[in-house]
This record gives structure tokens, sequence and C-alpha cells, in this order.
């Protein structure tokens, strides 16, 4: 049987973890923080429950198979203590997190062991071990044998996993997605609020600025992902809440460096000025 460790059994790391427990073939431990007895998964197909098998303390895990980090981009640290205890010969890590800097969070880890994986899968937590899956999505992997064995884990289930030969270009798109969601974490409205034309402006401003970074550091970005990216905020639901916002409602960090300040970071390393991701960044930490 594949040995699978899931580190963070939030909002992602929970959904993820029903479908992997879900699976037969798989051992599936949970390492979490705050623990819990019950699973519950609301997804589109239907409730996944479980009892899962739990871990709170590093010093009681034992090397896997496979090691998916699962935790926010600023619970790197913490997410380490366990992989110092997880990951062993022939393990292999996987890191589902927003932002584009996956392999530079884990600098301990092999970049050859390390899979970085974006993640498309709204969901939404409301206690611990309880969270909705507003929708099936997927996730994307670079093109390779690491991850093909990512894929491979998921195979038995509906939630989509695709290999790229491009994963710059992938992050990048799905950064634009993020970086637009700012607007929520500052208003702290859902989705809907994309309805309103001078707040879809501005979004598509943050969104331009992602686009003109991403282009400097290799990713290959349309002018049209922009409109693309209010387009999609405004055919979702319109009730939706996004990570960052409901970071913000819980009075957690945030991941505003990882989802716009990395654009301002990034784009003064290249000559570019990105003041709406660097106001943004400023205005979330700060609030
Ligand atoms: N939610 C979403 O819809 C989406 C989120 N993402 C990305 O996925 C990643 C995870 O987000 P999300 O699931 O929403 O985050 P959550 O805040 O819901 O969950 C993070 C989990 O990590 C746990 N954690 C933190 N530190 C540790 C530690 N040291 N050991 C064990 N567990 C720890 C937290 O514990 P505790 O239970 O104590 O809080 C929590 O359960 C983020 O990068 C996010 O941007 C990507 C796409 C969609
Ligand atoms: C785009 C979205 C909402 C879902 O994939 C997300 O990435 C997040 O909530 O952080």
């Amino acid at each position: 049987m594949t040995r699978v460790a899931v580190i963070g059994t939030g909002a992602v790391g929970a959904t993820v973890a029903a479908w992997l427990i879900s699976d037969p073939t798989l051992d599936v431990m949970l390492c979490a923080r705050t623990p819990f007895e019950t699973l519950r998964v609301e997804t589109p197909a239907g409730v996944l429950e479980s009892r899962p098998r739990l871990l709170t303390d590093p010093a009681a895990a034992a090397p896997v198979d496979w090691a998916l980090v699962v935790t926010k981009a600023y619970d790197a640290v913490g997410a380490q203590a366990w992989l110092d205890r997880l990951v062993g010969e022939g393990t292999r890590v996987a890191v589902l997190q927003n932002g584009v800097e996956h392999r530079a969070r884990f600098p301990a880890i092999a970049a050859e062991r390390l899979v970085p994986v974006i993640v498309d899968i709204p969901a939404e937590r409301s206690a611990p071990g309880i969270v909705v899956q507003r929708r099936t999505g997927g996730m994307i992997v670079p093109a390779g044998g690491s991850g093909e064995g990512f894929a491979a884990l998921f195979a038995n289930g509906p939630i989509d996993v695709r290999t790229t030969g491009d994963w710059t270009t992938a992050a990048w798109r799905k950064l634009a997605v993020n970086c637009a969601g700012a607007v929520n974490a500052l208003t702290l409205k859902p989705a809907g609020i994309a309805a309103d034309e001078e707040v879809a402006e501005l979004m598509r401003g943050l969104v331009r600025e992602c686009i003109a970074v991403g282009r400097a550091v290799g990713a290959d970005l349309p002018d049209t992902l922009a409109d693309e990216v209010v387009a999609g905020y405004r055919a979702g639901p319109a009730d939706s809440i996004n990570s960052i916002h409901a970071d913000r409602l819980a009075g957690r960090p945030t991941e505003a460096d990882a989802r716009n300040g990395v654009i301002a970071r990034l784009g003064a390393a290249h000559g570019i000025d990105a003041p709406l991701n660097r106001m943004a960044d400023v205005l979330i930490r700060a609030a």
C-alpha cells in the first residue's frame, strides 16, 4: 500500500485527504495542528465521512511514500518540522499551495523529490475536519516521473490532476486569479463583488501587473488574461469565499505576500513597478 501523509487539514487538506481515504489502495495519515475525530467533507459528488488516523506531534511520525504539504504558505516552518520525520529514502513531497514559490519555501527538500502543485479546488472549512468542497476542481503538476506519481494518487477519484511541460505559465495563470482576490480580502465581500465594474477594473489592474512580471520570469501570459480572470469571478457562485478572505474572517495571518507581495517583489527585481499589488499586500497585512 502507498503510504500518504497529509500535513495540514484545513479547507484543501481535508478535502484532498477525504478523497485519498476513500481509495482503499492508499494508507493515509493526517498530520494536524488542531485534532478532530470525524472528517466530513461535503463534495459535489456527496458527503465523504471518515474517522481518520491523525497525528498532532511530528515526533510520532515515520517515513512515508508521499508527504503532501497543505498548510498555508506562511506555515512552511511548521510543515518542515513534519517533513523532518516523514521524509525517508524514496519519499516524495508534494506542496499544494498557492503562489509561485513552492520550491523556495522548502529549501531543505531536494528539488527532484519535490512536486509543486497548483491547486484549483475551492473549499471552505467551518470547523476542524468539517469542509465544503465547492467544485470538484483539479490540480496541475510538472510533467515527469514525480508529477505522474502524484497524479496516480488521485487516479481513483474525481479530482482531475494534469501534468504540464510549462509549470511556470500555469502557476502564474493561477497567481493572476489569486492576486485579483485581494479585493475580497480588502472589502470582506465574497466573489460577487466582481460584478461591480469599478471593482472589476481594479482586479484587471492587479492582473495586468501580474502579467507583466510573469512574462519577465518566463511565463507565457496573454493580454486577455485580465478579462478572463474577471469573467471567471463573475461566472462562479457570488457567495463563494476565497482562502485569503477566509483567513481575514478567521483573524489568521494571510498569504498576502505569496499572492500580491510576490508580484511587487519579483517585479522590483526586474525593474517593473507593481503598485496595486504592493498596496494590496501592505493593506491586507496592516488590516
Ligand atoms: N481554500 C481554498 O479554496 C483554496 C486554497 N488554496 C491554497 O491551498 C493552501 C491551503 O489553503 P487552505 O486549505 O484554504 O488553508 P486552511 O487555513 O484552511 O488550512 C491550513 C491548515 O494547515 C494547518 N497547519 C498549519 N500549521 C500546521 C502545522 N505546523 N502542522 C499541521 N498543520 C498545520 C492548519 O491547522 P489548524 O487546523 O490548526 O488551523 C490548517 O488546518 C493555501 O496555500 C491556499 O492558498 C488553493 C486553492 C483553493
Ligand atoms: C481560486 C480559489 C478561490 C479556488 O481555487 C483559490 O485559489 C483560493 O481560494 O485561494
